[in-house]
């Protein structure tokens, strides 16, 4: 049997110690100093204390600082990588200040720990994110691009132990507040011991479940929440069955259609055999599983943070509706699934009537009343079965909304569902989009940039779609047709918001 090692410095086993003979020295090119001779007890408190240190650092706990390590060399800033340490350090310590005035726990993974981080003031929050963006910088410099690039391509990894724990439902065995043996979660799945043991060691490596004694498995924070959130499991479930299989036939889509516009031949047909037969809609709307496991991914998605509904009402001048409200005029929500957006307007526009559109099967299980906690709400918004693709219907209306579905469709269908409106505009009428709104790569924050360039990725993989910069958006209303306006666009100071446009 051959042992492979992989190389030490990217993992938690201790340090090489540079000698002549050790290949890590050889790999590394360090400079060989002598070993002391070390007795094997000695070398084994050496391993613990370096597992120590690392437990210490991920548990959240503090580590002992070297007070007295230069920073930098006398007369000269310090280099980029202390700079980042510097920067960590010190929102670090604004946040930890925060969290302790308040009575707040430091954040960790122990199981008691809620899964989100609680509301804070501004400026903390901005503080966390200068954290996230630090230390992922520092992370990826300390990697070297080598080794970020070879990893990178096992990313997917991450996706599979996920996705197939969450298949088997594994979360929902582990007891919520006590252990279970590795035996005892087996005799509870088809899964064999041997594959069961191995993804869940792989999730560990991502603080989902852990392992207090070999053998034994406990939950996490992150794993608990796999147990009690069902639209989490569904957005594992949506992403690990039904994007993660379309991803990796993309390359089959570009290599037969590198036009990419069809919605009948994407990555996500070719996955799953309905190339040139129908859209990914239509696939998952056969099937109430696949669709309601989407409908609740999506709630997932949106129910987090930057996406809150409030945005529309509160996220600037752009979107105010006041003007239409004082009138009592009408707002059309196409692709409006079960109206929340409406009955979020609704409430704060009291006047305004509202017109829910969407297919049959989701009209049909719209809720009934829309609002069940204010009736004059309710009374103002109706649903109404509606294709998008087909000319518009209520016409004259006050206000056309389009939220999330812009995005579906790449620019020939993005440019017939605006030409469909056209009959039905009376002048003077509103286009609203809110979209993810691309901008010059750089210029969002790194955490932003990531999540807006993946979502772009899997409208390709989904649909051929794609999100848009503000100039996309305004060549979809030129292409259209005359007489649109482009009048405002703006986004929330707050990250992840979707922007309205306003035409
Ligand atoms: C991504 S969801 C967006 C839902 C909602 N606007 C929101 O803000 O969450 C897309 C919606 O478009 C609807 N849809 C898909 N094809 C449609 C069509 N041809 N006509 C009308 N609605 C459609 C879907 O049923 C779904 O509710």
């Amino acid at each position: 049997m051959v042992r492979l090692r992989l190389a030490t410095w990217l993992h938690a086993s201790p340090p090489p110690t540079p000698t002549s003979t050790n290949p890590d020295c050889i790999k590394q090119n360090l400079k060989p100093t002598p070993e002391p001779p070390a007795s094997s007890l000695e070398k084994k408190h050496r391993h613990q204390k370096y597992q120590a240190a690392e437990a210490d650092t991920n548990m959240g706990r503090a580590m002992p600082v070297n007070k007295a390590a230069p920073t930098s060399l006398p007369g000269m800033p310090p280099s980029k990588i202390v700079a980042l340490a510097q920067k960590i350090s010190t929102e670090t310590e604004k946040v930890d200040i925060y969290f302790r005035g308040k009575g707040i726990q430091t954040p960790s993974f122990d199981v008691d720990m809620p899964g989100d981080f609680p509301k804070m003031p501004d400026e903390i929050s901005t503080s966390r994110r200068e954290i996230i963006h630090a230390t992922r910088e520092l992370q990826d410099l300390m990697v070297g691009p080598r080794e970020s690039v070879r990893w990178m391509a096992w990313d997917f990894m991450n996706t599979q132990s996920l996705q197939l724990l969450n298949h088997y439902g594994i979360a929902n065995l582990v007891p919520l507040d006590g252990t279970i043996t590795i035996e005892q979660l087996q005799a509870k799945t088809s899964l064999d011991p041997i594959n069961l043991t191995r993804l869940l060691r792989h999730a560990m490596a991502n603080r989902l479940f852990q392992e207090p004694k070999p053998g034994v498995i406990a939950h996490t924070a992150a794993s608990k929440l796999l147990a009690v959130d069902g639209d989490l499991q569904a957005w594992v479930g949506f992403n690990g069955e039904e994007v993660y299989p379309g991803s990796a036939h993309v390359v089959d889509a570009l290599r037969q259609h590198p036009e990419a516009t069809s919605l009948h031949h994407t990555g996500f047909n070719y996955a799953f055999d309905t190339v040139g037969k129908e859209p990914m809609f239509v696939t998952l709307g056969k099937d109430p599983r696949r669709a309601q496991r989407m409908a609740k991914a999506m709630a997932s998605l949106t129910g987090g943070e930057g996406y809150e509904l409030s945005y529309l009402t509160d996220g600037g001048d752009g979107c105010d509706l006041s003007e239409v409200d004082a009138r009592g005029g009408t707002l059309v929500d196409l692709g409006g699934s079960h109206g929340f957006a409406c009955v979020h307007l609704a409430r704060k526009y009291r006047n305004m009537k509202f017109v829910v559109q969407d297919l049959p099967a989701t009209v049909a299980s719209a809720p009934d009343p829309a609002c069940a906690d204010d009736a004059q709400v309710s009374q103002r918004v109706r649903f109404q079965a509606h294709d998008f693709f087909k000319e518009q219907v209520v016409k004259g209306a006050d206000v056309y909304f389009f939220r999330w579905i812009l995005h579906n469709y790449s620019r020939p269908y993005a440019v017939q569902l605006l030409r469909n409106l056209i009959p039905a505009l009376k002048p003077g009428a509103r286009i609203v989009i809110n979209d993810h709104c691309l901008r010059e790569p750089g210029v969002e924050n790194p955490w932003d940039e990531r999540l807006m360039r993946s979502m772009d990725l899997v409208m390709m993989t989904l649909l051929n779609a794609q999100e848009r910069e503000e100039r996309d958006f305004v060549q979809l209303f030129e292409q259209a047709g005359d007489g649109f306006v482009f009048k405002v666009s703006f986004s929330s100071p707050l990250p992840l918001s979707l922007a309205p446009y306003l035409f």
